[in-house]
């Protein structure tokens, strides 16, 4: 024992254990339990302290179709993810400005969490075009890539190095966006498809009714 009463064992400096913080980037227009069950899989999975929800600013991969507000998709993903003290969502690509590239999604989240190690997850079919993305060799030192496999996609070797980016299936959630926004324009129903809140958010903001 020493002098001050402490343990040996006590005192003995302790290596500091990194956070694992997963980012999950999405359009999300709207979210979906595809997204949540995907999110929620690959903490567990990884032993993830957190995941970060980041809505995209403009997707510029999406230019060619209409997307909806950033404040709404930021609202429908904070409803979402309210419930579950493991997801938090950050606005640093709604507020940033201009089209949305995961290299600065990354840079800023590294340097507001430089003690963590940072678990980028997106959907397999996202994954396998990212050589097309903004200094796609530059990405996976910045984070671990997780690809969660979907329903009807399957994930042709994108070329990024081994032990960059890890592939997760999840239960099989054949839900995506633009189905969803598809029943909704129709009419149809989304209840279960998406969580209760963004039925509600979606209904009060008249969402999705006239396009697709
Ligand atoms: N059901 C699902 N299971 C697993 N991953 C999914 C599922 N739906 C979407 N994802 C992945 O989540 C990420 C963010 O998705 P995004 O917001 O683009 O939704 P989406 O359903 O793919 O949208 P859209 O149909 O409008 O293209 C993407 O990488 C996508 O591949
Ligand atoms: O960095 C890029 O150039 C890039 C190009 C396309 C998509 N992404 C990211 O991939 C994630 C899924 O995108 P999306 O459009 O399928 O919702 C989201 O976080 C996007 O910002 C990133």
């Amino acid at each position: 024992m020493a002098a001050d009463g402490s343990t040996e064992a006590a005192s003995a400096p302790t290596a500091a254990v990194k956070r694992r913080l997963g980012v999950m980037g999405g359009t999300f227009d709207p979210i979906h339990n595809g997204h949540l069950v995907a999110a929620n899989e690959v903490a567990h999975r990884f032993h993830l302290d957190e995941v970060v929800f980041v809505p995209t600013g403009q997707p510029w991969q999406k230019s060619d179709r209409k997307v909806s507000p950033a404040e709404d998709r930021y609202l429908l993903t904070v409803i979402a993810t309210a419930d579950n003290p493991m997801f938090s969502v950050s606005r640093i690509d709604i507020d940033r400005g201009g089209a949305t590239y995961t290299i600065d999604t990354l840079r800023e989240l590294r340097a507001e969490h430089p003690d963590a190690d940072l678990f980028f997850i997106t959907g397999a079919d996202a994954l396998g075009q990212i050589l097309t993305w903004r200094d796609a060799e530059e990405l996976y030192s910045l984070a671990h890539f997780v690809g969660v496999t979907r329903p009807g996609h399957v994930l042709h070797d994108p070329g990024l190095p081994d032990g960059g980016v890890s592939l997760v299936e999840v239960p099989a959630l054949a839900i995506s966006s633009t189905d969803c926004r598809e029943r909704v324009a129709n009419g149809e129903p989304v209840w279960y498809l998406v969580p209760d809140g963004v039925v509600r958010y979606i209904s009060k903001r008249n969402l999705y009714r006239e396009d697709v």
